[in-house]
């Protein structure tokens, strides 16, 4: 159902027009006068993920796994977002896994839990929690790890400008949390064991 309270797409070119001003330009410059339109096409795609139910993507299961039940991770799940605080890119990778109770989900619903979040305004910790959280309430596994690599644009293009840095966050649940094994594992096929 559409959302009544919901801008129109006319409220939001002038809602830009009003920050290219304030920025100090003219919007009524030649070059300037697309921008309004392309931005609020540019929101369109950047926040498509409020439209987008994470849930749905699990939905479909496999059982026939002849019994399959170690890990399962996907890794290097690149993924834009933008923070909440600034609206600033947030560029990363996220890593998932669980440990499957009887049945799998095709592979690629992973990586579209990770977007129909990534797709929103963030903050990287509940991103992560955000994920996690899909993925046990959904599909019910035996646990799920989640752990995401990003740089913040606001740190590194404005504020404190610090190139290079990167936040990592971690959500365990299940296995990943209480058995240090699996745990281990895990951070293994990911690259993340942390060196001796
Ligand atoms: N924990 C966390 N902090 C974030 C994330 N994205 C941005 N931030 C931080 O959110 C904070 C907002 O702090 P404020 O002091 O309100 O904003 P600010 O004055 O713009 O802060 P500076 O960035 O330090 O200039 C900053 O420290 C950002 O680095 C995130 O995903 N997680
Ligand atoms: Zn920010």
């Amino acid at each position: 159902m559409a959302d009544p309270d919901k801008p129109t797409r006319e409220q939001a070119e002038a809602a830009v027009r009003t920050l290219l001003s304030w920025a100090g330009d003219d919007p009524t410059r030649e070059g300037l006068l697309d921008t309004p339109k392309r931005v609020a096409k540019a929101y369109a795609d950047w926040f498509s993920g409020y439209a987008m139910d994470p849930d749905e993507y699990l939905a479909r299961t496999f059982e026939e796994v002849a019994g399959y039940d170690e890990l399962i991770v996907l890794r290097d799940i690149r993924f834009e977002s933008h923070c909440e605080h600034h609206m600033a890119p947030i560029i990363g990778r996220a890593h998932v896994g669980y440990l499957p109770d009887g049945k799998v989900v095709g592979i690629s619903k992973l990586a579209r839990v990770v977007d129909a979040y990534a797709r929103r305004l963030q903050v990287q910790e509940k991103m992560t929690a955000q994920i996690a959280d899909c993925i046990q309430r959904v599909l019910n596994p035996r646990g799920v790890g989640v752990v995401i690599e990003a740089t913040h644009g606001c740190m590194t293009t404005r504020g404190v400008h610090k190139r290079g840095v990167s936040m990592i966050t971690s959500k365990m649940l299940g296995g990943f949390r209480d058995d240090a094994r699996t745990r281990s594992e895990f951070l293994q096929f990911i690259g993340s064991e942390p060196r001796r």
